[in-house]
């Protein structure tokens, strides 16, 4: 029997979760009352107590981030000789690892490549043959959902009822057949090809099912209906699973998940035992009262009502600001007068925003004050055309029917391939079926292409092969001489300063050095080949930024990235009527005001992102909103949200915590001085 050792840090309610093993349990509770605790501490008792192996427990989080900071802490509470084999990451990183060992059995090579949003919008863009970017991403989130909901291309065209959705399922049928050609599987497939292996293949499925005796899932009111299914796939029969999640705290519809599916646990599994958690363990009490009841505004599926012995604490301030600008400014201001009022740390602040374009200012306001920051579910580092060039000879060393990367790599820097001579060797491929890497070793013969630019073409596939051989014949430990061998050859700096202006060169260099160097911790740390480093950097770029890190800064975040997340200070910027409630932009504004159910979910999940929001304070919260606002060259005047009366705030416009919030510049410079002559 396995003993009681659980450490005292545990309620009684965390506890019985804890030790639950009878089947599927379901931990569901508002926003700080210990979910994820549960998941770690129930890993460390199926390894400590019940003699569970490492290699037989997958923990699934929702971002790389949270999965790295579960993995530390579990590796904090047990022996790492216990700990070995051990599985904790995301659904996707779990599905590639699915699809690496099972690639065969799909036609796939273990080398696959991995296109992110850009990449799959740039398919649907040719396919298109259009560059109306609204329509684009209007196919590829149809796309993205028939996916998630396990549709493939003749299920989606017989379901299709409008003319966009069947323009959409045409698209669809030819981007898989294009990522197929390509070796090639986007975000979705990373799911939804290992969930449908397991459904056809008994053998499979017996073996996965074998391998995973325990699953705990975290933050899993966000997940879709291809993870739901995952998580019934690989549990079986048994059902000897874990989840926990916060029906209030889901975020993610736009992107296909279902809170449904908390509810649908309840009824496929009779046996289901839930367990609710009612102490919240992060904020004081006027936070959590602000949360609950705004949260009340909502329609909810499980009610729950929090509290916390963390004492009222300090009230919520509301700031009114003329301008983003001044927001920006006054936000960086109040942190360097409380992180000295407060004797904190830069860390222990955090800046939250609904939109990613909120964040230029922001940056410009610290940088300007000289605090320190980090920001993150921003736009991708990942994202940027240094980044991507580099990627692209990486990911066509371990996939060369990765065409768009045979592109990018073969015109970046410019060697002498030209528009022409891509196309001759474009149809040259598509004629023989063959990838455009393999085109550049048989086109010679036919003399399609003049010697001067054939030449071009053949050393480039000579110094590619020359790579590829030792990527793939050393381990790990030569990752990072690959890397350095890979871009002084490519010539890439030399390539920054010819083409751009000093500053930006240096700018981009210095993010490819910064990309190296994260390459080469990375693979010395997880002990990773070039080849095992490609697909983990496709799978980094999706939500998180490069952060790992945590140096004393400031955190800039979109509301979406601080799931999960909890600081002592929190300011909540731009809350008001169109940005939080985010409306959109203006034609998605009209089709809401045209349809008031449409509109009515919008207001709720943005509501539940507020809860979110407002739940990452510890101790003390500040709201800002701005009456007049830049939107597209335009200064646009705007009202408090809706959120901020909700919140039920005593007095809710300009009270602020901390009166010297509201002091100018000037006045703060001399409150500082006087503090420092009193110390
Ligand atoms: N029993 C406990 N005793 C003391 N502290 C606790 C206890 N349970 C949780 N905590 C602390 O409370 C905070 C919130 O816990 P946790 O992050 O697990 O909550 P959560 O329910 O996952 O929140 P969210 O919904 O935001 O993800 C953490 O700092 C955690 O260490
Ligand atoms: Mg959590």
């Amino acid at each position: 029997m396995p003993g009681d050792t659980l450490p005292v840090d545990l309620n009684a309610a965390q506890r019985e979760a804890v030790k639950y093993l009878n089947g599927p349990c379901l931990v569901l509770a508002g926003a700080g009352s210990g979910k994820t605790r549960v998941i770690t501490q129930k890993i460390a008792y199926l390894l400590r107590e019940c003699g569970y192996s490492g290699r037989h427990i997958v923990a699934l989080t929702f971002t790389n981030k949270a999965a790295k900071e579960m993995s530390e802490r579990i590796r904090s509470l047990v022996d790492t000789r216990l700990a070995r084999g051990l599985t904790v990451c995301t659904f996707h990183s779990l599905g590639v690892r699915f699809l690496r060992e099972e690639a065969e059995q799909i036609n796939l090579k273990p080398q696959f490549s991995i296109f992110d949003a850009t990449d799959a919008l740039a398919i649907i863009q040719e396919l298109l043959a259009t560059t109306d970017k609204a329509r684009l991403r209007a196919v590829q989130q149809t796309i993205s959902l028939w996916k998630n909901a396990m549709l493939g291309p003749d299920e989606a065209a017989q379901r299709a009822l409008t003319p966009s959705d069947e323009e959409a399922a045409r698209v669809y049928r030819s981007y898989e057949a294009t990522l197929n050609a390509y070796q090639a599987v986007d975000f979705d497939d990373l799911v939804r090809l290992p969930v449908r292996l397991l459904e056809q293949n008994t053998a499979v499925r017996e073996r996965w099912q074998q391998r995973v005796q325990y699953l705990l899932v975290d933050e899993y009111q966000d997940t879709n209906e291809c993870q739901y299914r995952l998580v019934q796939l690989l549990t079986g029969d048994r059902a000897q699973f874990t989840a926990v999640g916060d029906d209030d705290q889901a975020i993610y519809a736009w992107r296909g998940a279902t809170v449904e599916n908390l509810a649908k646990l309840t009824t496929d599994y009779a046996n289901l035992k839930l367990i609710k958690l009612e102490q919240n363990y992060r904020s004081v009490q006027r936070i959590l009262s602000a949360a609950n009841s705004v949260i009340s505004h909502n329609p909810n599926l499980f009610n729950k009502r929090l509290w916390s012995e963390h004492g009222a604490g300090e009230s919520i301030g509301v700031k009114a600001i003329d301008s983003d600008e001044a927001e920006a400014e006054w936000v960086g201001l109040s942190i360097s007068g409380q992180r000295f009022d407060r004797r904190a740390e830069w860390r222990d602040f955090a800046v939250l925003y609904r939109s990613n374009q909120q964040a230029r200012v922001l940056e410009q306001a610290l940088r300007n004050l000289r605090i320190p920051y980090t920001v993150s579910g921003g736009q991708s580092f990942f994202d940027k055309a240094e980044i991507r060039d580099v990627l692209a000879y990486l990911r066509l060393l371990v996939n060369e029917a990765d065409d768009p990367s045979f592109i990018r790599a073969v015109t970046t820097p410019r060697r002498g391939v030209g528009q022409g001579t891509l196309k001759t060797l474009g149809q040259f491929a598509a004629t023989h079926g063959i990838s455009l890497f393999e085109a550049v070793f048989q086109i010679g013969m036919t003399e399609q292409l003049a010697p001067r630019q054939l030449e071009p073409l053949e050393t480039f596939g000579a110094f590619i092969n020359r790579i590829q051989a030792r990527a793939q014949k050393d381990g790990p430990d030569s990752s990072a001489e690959i890397l350095d061998e890979l871009i002084s050859a490519i010539g890439y700096e030399r390539h920054l300063y010819d083409t751009l202006d000093e500053r930006q060169a240096q700018a981009r260099w210095q993010n490819v050095l910064d990309l190296l160097a994260w390459l080469k911790r990375k693979a010395q740390e997880d002990s990773l080949t070039v080849i095992d480093l490609v697909q983990h950097v496709a799978l980094v770029s999706m939500l998180e930024r490069h952060d790992e890190a945590d140096p004393d800064a400031v955190k800039l975040s979109t509301l979406h990235a601080s799931k999960g997340l909890e600081y002592p200070h929190v300011f909540l910027v731009g809350v008001e009527e169109g940005l939080l409630p985010h409306m959109g932009r203006e034609d998605d504004e009209q089709v809401l005001a045209a349809d008031a159910n449409m509109l009515a979910a919008r207001v709720q999940e943005e509501r539940r992102l507020m809860y979110v929001g407002i739940t990452r304070a510890q101790r003390t919260l500040t709201l800002s909103w701005c009456k007049r606002r830049r939107r597209a060259r335009e200064d646009v005047v705007r009202e408090p949200s809706r959120f901020i009366s909700e919140m039920g705030l005593a007095s809710p416009v300009d009270a602020s915590p901390d009166p010297q919030a509201n002091y100018s510049p000037k006045e703060r410079l001399s409150a500082l001085k006087s503090l420092l002559q009193k110390t």
